[in-house]
């Protein structure tokens, strides 16, 4: 089926993170990675009400059961989830009593190719990143941190900046 016929009051879209296409709901702002195949609901589920968009900045640890076990630090990523867990923990302490700032430590030790800026991974909107990581987003205040996030890539500790 051609782009053209996509069911009224949906709109294509190309996550930058993921370069996959996935669908936004024009009402509601709501978006789904699997193409529609009726119109889209006015009505929402609530989710509408939040940002559109957050800008956020992560720090990952990944481990062996990683998608991708390798970064710019290590090809070849060996650790245990629970000592990625451990990692993260740690972080997350000495960013949230202010020993260290989020930048340092995502620029030393995240395995994001983020990490070259900070870990900012600049504004995304919904649809754009792994759900467990969007949900963990887009639940943060500005300037918040989040708790220990789990996805296919690894663990994460997520700061909301905008
Ligand atoms: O997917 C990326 N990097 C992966 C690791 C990863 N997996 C993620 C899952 C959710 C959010 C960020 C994530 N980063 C990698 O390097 O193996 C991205 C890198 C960058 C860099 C700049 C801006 C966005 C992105 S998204």
């Amino acid at each position: 089926m051609a782009d053209e016929e996509l069911p009224a009051g949906w709109e294509k879209r190309l996550s930058r993170s993921t370069g996959q296409h996935y669908y936004l709901n024009i009402y509601t702002k709501e978006s789904q990675w699997d193409r529609p195949d009726k119109p889209a609901d006015p009505s929402g589920n609530g989710k509408a009400d939040g940002p559109e968009e957050v800008q956020c900045s992560h720090l990952l640890v990944k481990h062996s059961g990683s998608r991708r076990p390798s970064s710019w630090r290590e090809e070849n990523i060996t650790r245990s989830k629970e000592d990625a867990l451990e990692l993260v923990k740690s972080y997350r302490e000495q960013i949230a009593s202010g020993k260290a700032t989020f930048a340092e430590l995502a620029s030393k030790y995240s395995d994001c190719s983020s990490a070259k800026r900070g870990g900012d991974l600049g504004p995304f909107s919904r649809g754009a990143m792994q759900k467990p990581f969007e949900e963990a987003a887009f639940a943060l205040k500005v300037g918040e941190l989040s708790s220990p996030v789990h996805t296919d890539s690894g663990i994460h500790i997520i700061q909301r900046t905008a």
